[in-house]
């Protein structure tokens, strides 16, 4: 699996994602540049989109931020998640492609089970293919 990271700031939570997701058997396609959290949400949406990543982690300090501009991107479903459960229900539920999270509101083990709970739910359940599909066409 190839997962996209961005965040617009480091801090104890964003190195215990990048530390997760280090651990993993995951080809990580880092964006984080010098970039503002418009560009890192967009950055990551594109490599998700484009196909360079299976999935995308974007951090900001909300996390609504680099989701918005992720979302702006055709194709992007990137769901702000604060626990496993969110992040597992968006994985089943909405197929989302992309999880954002708080870097100023998780703490780094919260952080770490919401990303496992993202990565490790496999989406979608069968029965939202049409709602999938609703999204989809909301593209258009
Ligand atoms: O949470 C965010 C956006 O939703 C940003 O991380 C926060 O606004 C800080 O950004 P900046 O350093 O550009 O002011």
């Amino acid at each position: 699996m190839r997962v996209a990271y961005g965040a617009d700031d480091a801090n104890e939570t964003t190195r215990a994602v990048q530390q997760a997701l280090a651990d993993r058997a995951v080809e990580v396609v880092d964006v984080t540049g010098d970039q503002q959290w418009p560009d890192i949400g967009a950055a990551v949406g594109q490599a998700v989109a484009g196909g360079t990543a299976d999935l995308g982690v974007v951090l900001c300090w909300t996390g609504t931020g680099t989701a918005i501009a992720a979302n702006k991107v055709t194709g992007v479903r990137a769901a702000l998640a604060w626990d496993p459960w969110i992040a597992s229900g968006a994985r089943k539920w909405n197929d989302a492609n992309v999880l954002a999270m708080s870097l100023k509101r998780l703490a780094p083990d919260v952080a770490v089970e919401v990303l496992a709970a993202f990565l490790d739910t496999p989406g979608p359940d069968p029965d939202e293919a049409a709602n999938i599909a609703r999204l989809g066409a909301l593209d258009d």
